[in-house]
């Protein structure tokens, strides 16, 4: 291209029209298509030497997680997508390579994808660190988590999910922010793991309310009761769940395991309690009171908990989220109580649609306590109404986008 060409269309560029822009967009997916992500399942099975039960990392929900290195040096995770998936392989493909797109120093990176015979496999960057709820909650290591670090991974996973909300190719609401799901690279930044799950493991993708949820564990409760309430799922349920995470870290409480105060139901509430009679900062984990900022502290716990307020819609959005917590502003709105997690109880009824909907005005539900298996109901909603839920016998499966 000529100089004065170059001048004419740098010059020209800010008044680019939508439609052209939209056309690079769709270039920019044409191109993407034609990377190269797929990893032969022989690299896979030589580099995790031969999914060997040493190198199993765990297993989640979605099937076992294999360590390994590559020819190159480069260290990977390999989770090997459990076969209840009925998505077909060139949609597999096709997905994987737009998330492998997904790129943010807070996103764990999904280098490719495999697919050998029935088998789908996805190929991640390894993060080296243990993930959140093992350090926080699992180890007597957690005093390596002082203030600072603790303050620096709240900020790094506001900008972890407000990239996957807004600025990311495809808009993408993770489902199930957890600390699980947040792994720690050697230097403590904040990875977040499993997200753009549902895109590749719908079974129907152009079914809009079909939604799961897991019985005893996790977010998908209140997902499900908004889900359920709004007729979609926004991403003020991530906003929810990234309240939770605060919360725990700020106390080193697992919100599911919660028995500090046998006057509150879970963390929120306990939280939320303090709060209201200015007395917040005694959620505090112990073993950070000599590192902490306390108006910092303090800061966090009211994010965290307007990020858990029942009603989503005064939820902060995570742009808001990184604002404050990068800027400090003066003031901050009072929250309101928080909705109602759920992950501590274990369903005896499942919801209806009027349930449901009161699972996240904070009011009680029918809750048994005897469940101890993971099990994923499956409420498929009609616009009329719901469905009786069944049990889905794969275990977990995500709700779709
Ligand atoms: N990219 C990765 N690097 C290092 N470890 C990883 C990576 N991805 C997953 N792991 C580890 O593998 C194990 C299983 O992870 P996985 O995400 O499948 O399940 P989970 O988070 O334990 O449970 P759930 O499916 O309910 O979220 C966990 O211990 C996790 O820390």
């Amino acid at each position: 291209m000529t100089k004065s060409k170059s001048f004419l269309k740098n010059l020209i560029k800010p008044f680019v029209s939508k439609s052209s822009k939209d056309q690079n967009e769709v270039d920019l997916e044409k191109i993407a298509a034609q990377e190269q992500k797929e990893f032969s399942f022989e690299t896979l099975v030589a580099a995790t030497n031969n999914f060997h039960p040493t190198v199993k990392l765990g297993e989640g929900g979605f099937g076992p997680v294999y360590k390994g290195k590559l020819d190159d040096g480069r260290e990977i995770a390999v989770k090997k997508l459990s076969q209840s998936s009925a998505q077909g392989k060139k949609e597999f493909q096709s997905e994987s390579k737009l998330l492998a797109r997904v790129q943010h120093r807070n996103v764990v990176h999904l280098l490719g994808y495999c697919v050998h015979g029935a088998e789908k496999l996805l190929v991640y960057q390894y993060v080296a660190n243990e993930s959140l709820d093992k350090l926080l909650f699992k180890s007597d290591r957690r005093d390596v988590l002082d203030w600072k670090r603790r303050y620096d991974i709240i900020l790094g996973i506001a900008k972890g999910l407000l990239y996957l909300h807004e600025e990311a190719h495809c808009r993408i609401i993770h489902r199930d922010i957890k600390a699980s799901n947040i792994l720690l690279d050697e230097k403590w930044v904040p990875k977040i793991a499993d997200f753009g799950m549902a895109r590749l493991y719908s079974e129907n993708q152009t079914h809009p309310f079909k939604l799961d949820f897991k019985i005893n564990d996790g977010w998908q409760w209140i997902h499900g009761a908004e889900y359920v309430m709004h007729g979609h799922l926004s991403e003020k349920a991530d906003v929810f769940s990234f309240g939770v995470v605060v919360l725990e870290l700020i106390s080193g409480q697992k919100n599911s395991k919660f028995n500090r105060d046998p006057d509150s139901r879970n963390l929120l509430e306990w939280a939320y309690k303090l709060y209201k009679k200015q007395r917040s900062l005694e959620i505090m984990d112990p073993t950070i009171t000599s590192s902490a900022d306390g108006d910092q502290v303090a800061m966090c716990i009211q994010i965290g908990l307007l990020c858990v307020q029942s009603d989503p819609k005064s939820r902060p959005d995570m742009g808001r989220v990184v604002v404050i917590l990068s800027k400090k502003p003066s003031i901050l709105e009072e929250p309101m109580r928080p909705g109602y997690p759920g992950s501590r109880y274990r369903m005896s009824n499942p919801p209806t649609a009027s349930s449901s909907a009161s699972g996240t005005s904070g009011t009680s539900h029918s809750f048994g306590s005897t469940t101890t298996t993971t099990q994923t109901a499956t409420l498929t909603a009609t616009t009329s109404g719901l469905t009786s839920p069944r049990l889905d016998p794969h275990g977990k499966r995500p709700m779709k986008d």
